[in-house]
């Protein structure tokens, strides 16, 4: 049998050209194969079909007669039990597969997970949890677990070595994300940056958003930083008015963020509920317009006040080139991801009363003292350490293989920073004492700490966030002394409209 590749127990398999039944009623595999075995329990012989499935038709008509339900039961089994296979073999995560040489990949160990859904419900359970057990256990794995969550796999990174040598350090090769279909594609027109699997497309939005992000345009605004906090900074920044939107204006877009964010951190990349998306889409596409149009009214008519839409995004002098549907997602995404994260972070700050103390100057911080009120930017370092806003990072996915220290890392293999523990990466970590952060690099709030993510997908507004917390704070603590009685752990951040457990007195 030349050319004839040996499988198990000796079934040897000869190629023939033939397929499904042939002439001479041998039965043939799709793939155009014949079966031979010869091995001891078939001697040489060929597996006829009827060899094979005489005695289970026999078997199959002696249940039909005697036991009718076992035979409907055994029935629907045998057609369910195909389906969940291929539904098993489709969705495998990709450190199941096997590689190029037949081997599995050598990845971290990690938590046990359910068939085709891994640990996709530990995951979504774990953001709410303000004990973050699950998160917390992953440790017990080492500085870095593996976890399935459906079709993707997810190394979580657990210490800051490891996130510096993966995020940072591998950075190139370490920037994309998972392709997410329904989240980027279906929901967000292709539009929404942090959603994109690669930064190609968005290769002219990220320069203009560091336009409006960078130190100069920062400069520029500073003014407005005073006496604005989180979306109403972000929005007049972006959009050039004073935010006058009603309370269902603001829920509809800060319930449009929450639901992306339990999007980006649970998809499996595909999803059956097409429908779902779709109507969550329409809803995303209602919401936006309605901060949108009367800017982009205004600017068209020439009434528009400075903002980055009047002056970056739709100059005529600017190389920006996208439509405007492109346009208003880069604005509202700004708007989305400035507003809603500073706000967490604002009211955390709450907590901080009494560890920051107030001087005898009695003049209002402005940002031009950052570099003499380290401590107040330490504090805020140390506010997104010790409650982080971002439990996990989103994740970044390898674009290549990629061997670390033993392990074999393959393409489509996602990384997201476990902030919970890294943050715990301290003494004491319970203890909030922003003079941990007293190193020299307290004016840069993304050095030695990672809340912002890293590498090439660093949050872009970092230092825009940084600026807004470092006034809020520092004006709060001079100005405002406060008592509280609650427990910070369990402070809802996703609401706006529960009642915020802290008295305000205005100090002196
Ligand atoms: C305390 C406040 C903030 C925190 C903790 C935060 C955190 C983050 C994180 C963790 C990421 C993902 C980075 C990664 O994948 O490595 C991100 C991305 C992003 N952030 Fe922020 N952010 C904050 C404020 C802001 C502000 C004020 C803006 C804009 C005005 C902003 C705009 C963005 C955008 C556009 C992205 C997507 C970047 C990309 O995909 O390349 N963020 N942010």
């Amino acid at each position: 049998m030349a050319g004839a590749k040996t499988g198990r127990r000796g079934a040897n398999l000869t190629e023939n050209g033939g397929s499904g039944f042939d002439a001479g009623s041998r039965w043939t595999f799709r793939g155009h194969r014949n079966i031979h075995v010869t091995g001891s329990w078939a001697a040489n012989e060929t597996i006829t079909h009827s060899a094979i499935f005489a005695p289970l038709e026999q078997v199959a008509s002696d249940l039909h007669g005697t036991h009718p339900i076992a035979f409907y039961a055994a029935s629907i089994a045998a057609l369910i039990f195909p389906i969940v296979l291929i539904l098993l073999e489709y969705f495998k995560p990709v450190g199941k597969r096997r590689l190029k040489n037949g081997q599995k990949p050598k990845l971290p160990p990690g938590p046990w997970g359910v068939p085709l859904f891994g640990n996709l419900l530990k995951l979504k359970g774990a953001r709410s949890d303000p004990d973050q057990k699950w998160l917390r256990g992953l440790v017990r794995h080492g500085e870095m677990a593996t976890a399935h969550v459906g079709s993707k796999t997810i190394v979580f990174l657990n210490s800051k070595r490891v996130v510096s040598e993966i995020i940072a350090k591998r950075g190139g090769a370490t920037n994309t994300q998972s392709p997410m279909p329904m989240a980027s594609g279906v929901v967000s027109h292709g539009h929404r940056r942090s959603l994109l699997m690669t930064q190609e497309k968005w290769a002219e939005p990220l320069p203009v958003m560091h336009t409006l992000l960078s130190g100069t345009a920062l400069k520029q605004y500073g003014e407005w930083h005073h006496y604005r906090y989180a979306n109403s900074v972000v929005h007049r920044i972006a959009l050039g008015e004073r935010l006058a939107k009603s309370t269902k204006d603001l829920e509809d877009l800060q319930n449009l963020v929450t639901i992306f964010v339990t999007i980006f951190v649970t998809t499996t990349g595909s999803s059956p509920w097409r429908a779902h998306w779709e109507k969550l889409d329409r809803w995303n596409y209602d919401v936006y317009p309605s901060w949108w149009a009367p800017v982009l009214e205004q600017i068209r008519r020439g009434t528009a006040p400075p903002s980055f839409a009047r002056d970056t995004l739709l100059h005529g002098d600017t190389k920006y080139t996208g439509s405007d549907d492109d346009a208003m997602y880069v604005a509202m995404q700004l708007i989305e991801a400035g507003s809603d994260t500073t706000r967490e972070a604002l009211h955390i700050m709450a907590d901080v009363d009494g560890v920051c103390s107030v001087g005898a100057d009695a003049r209002l911080p402005t940002l031009a003292d950052m570099d003499a009120l380290r401590y107040v930017c330490a504090t805020a370092k140390e506010l997104l350490r010790w409650r982080p806003i971002f439990v996990i990072t989103p994740d970044h996915v390898a674009s290549q293989d990629i061997e670390f220290e033993g392990y074999h890392f393959p393409a489509g293999t996602g990384f997201v920073i476990n902030a919970v523990v890294v943050g715990d990466e301290c003494d004491s970590p319970e203890t909030f004492d922003p003079d941990r952060w007293m190193d020299g690099h307290e004016t840069d709030i993304a050095h030695g700490l990672w809340q912002f993510g890293g590498g090439r997908r660093i949050c872009v507004g970092y230092r825009l966030a940084q600026r807004s917390m470092f006034i809020s704070i520092a004006r709060l603590v001079q100005c405002l002394t406060s008592s509280l009685r609650y427990n910070s752990r369990i402070l809802n951040l996703e609401a706006t409209e529960e009642p915020f457990l802290v008295k305000v007195y205005v100090r002196g």
